[in-house]
């Protein structure tokens, strides 16, 4: 694919005036490219996050390779496809993963904190804000916090699925200033460097763009998820919170000091001004929701180009079971998702609504019915 967009190179990297980084080490790293744990790369991020702090930047891991890990100490060569076998893995693996890291940072003076999140954990707005304060404490405390996801106890329907999303997640959660992904290639390039001899590195480029998402394409080893796809979105989603995104190789030599210190090296997606606030961040990063609402055609343009609330007058049909409080898609007739958010009334008592000015809820629903609105547009975030 060709690329015109000219790089600026002039400027310093974008973790130079960073205070608060998310790291994500994937899989083939962590477990060189699974013949087990690479205690010497471990060893030198270890060295290298000790150097981020000591220039004064709060960061936290995302550590991947719990899986992989798991595999080789199985003595399997094979990714296991059975659900059970993958979590078996993983909770096998887990445990390398967490005294590796331990030990590596007590060399440095530095404590390490586990913490595994499944998509539950953040969906839940009470245990999202547990799980920020928690980690905003770790980090007061100068603890790293290293992440992963529990995939012991998710299934398919229920995971992120990959730690891309699972570091932008972390970076909107925890209003991170930039994603930095190390992977096993020297950044994006215009198609997958592995069966393309000829592709170009990007160096620059806006978040977001979705040039970027054709260039990008799966994992080229048996050992990741996801590929550069899950990391081109991933920096999609960190800019939501104004974060920005380095995509670079963790076998760089000193990567992150370096970058730190202005140096360019990999990619670097960049954010605009932050797009949502916290709780529209939080509406946005559900990546599974309760049921959907078909709006009409007035209803969507109300929501999509005015900013305004959900009546239930301008529903058309409710899909799907949910509870008052759960998150739920706002799709027109197609079925295109033009929102989501926090709705006022449970799916029985939204079907009994819709279609209904507000004066007669209270006949409809035989009881005092206290909101107009299905979803207000302070609960509201367009997609
Ligand atoms: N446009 C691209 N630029 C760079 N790498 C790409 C591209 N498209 C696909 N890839 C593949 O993505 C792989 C990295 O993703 P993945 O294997 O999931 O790594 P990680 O374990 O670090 O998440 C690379 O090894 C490469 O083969
Ligand atoms: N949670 C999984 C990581 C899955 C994943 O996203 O892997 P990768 O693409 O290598 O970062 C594990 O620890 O094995």
């Amino acid at each position: 694919m060709e690329w015109n967009l000219p790089a600026d190179l002039a400027s310093a990297s974008v973790i130079k005036s960073a205070k608060r980084v998310v790291v994500k080490v994937g899989s083939s790293l962590v477990t060189n490219e699974g013949r087990g744990l690479d205690e010497q790369a471990i060893a030198s991020w270890a060295t290298q996050i000790a150097c981020l702090r000591a220039l004064g930047k709060e960061v936290v891991l995302v550590s991947s390779g719990a899986i992989a890990e798991g595999m080789k100490r199985l003595g399997w060569s094979k990714r296991p496809t059975h659900i059970d076998e993958l979590q078996a893995a993983a909770a096998v693996g887990q445990m390398g993963l967490a005294q590796v890291y331990e030990t590596q940072f007590a060399k440095h003076q530095l404590t390490t904190a586990q913490i595994l999140l499944t998509h539950a954990d953040l969906a839940d707005r009470a245990r999202y804000l547990n799980a920020r304060s928690a980690m905003f404490t770790l980090l007061r405390l100068g603890v790293i916090p290293i992440i992963n996801e529990n995939d012991t106890v998710v299934t398919d329907e229920i995971k992120v699925g990959d730690n891309d999303t699972l570091g932008a997640l972390v970076a909107n959660l925890i209003e991170a200033d930039v994603l930095v992904i190390l992977t096993d290639q020297a950044g994006l390039y215009t198609a997958d460097p592995r069966k393309h001899s000829d592709a170009q590195l990007i160096q620059t480029a806006p978040a977001g763009l979705l040039q970027l998402e054709q260039m990008a394409g799966g994992a080229g080893s048996n050992i990741g998820t996801g590929g550069m796809l899950t990391k081109v979105l991933a920096a999609k989603r960190a800019m939501k919170s104004g974060a920005h995104t380095v995509i670079a190789s963790g076998r760089e030599l000193n990567v992150l000091p370096r970058l730190a210190e202005g140096e360019r090296i990999g990619t670097e997606l960049k954010a605009q001004v932050a797009l949502l606030t916290a709780r529209q961040q939080w509406l946005a990063d559900h990546l599974q929701l309760r049921g959907r609402v078909v709006l009409d055609a007035g209803a969507v343009r109300a929501v999509q180009d005015a900013g305004k609330s959900v009546l239930p007058i301008g529903v058309l049909r409710v899909e799907g079971l949910f509870d008052r409080g759960d998150v739920v898609a706002c799709v027109d007739e197609q079925g295109l998702e033009i929102a989501r958010g926090l709705v006022n009334y449970s799916s029985g008592d939204a079907m009994r609504i819709a279609r209904h000015a507000s004066d007669t809820f209270g006949d409809l629903l035989g009881r005092d019915a206290d909101e107009a609105e299905l979803i207000h547009r302070n609960n509201l975030v367009r997609v």
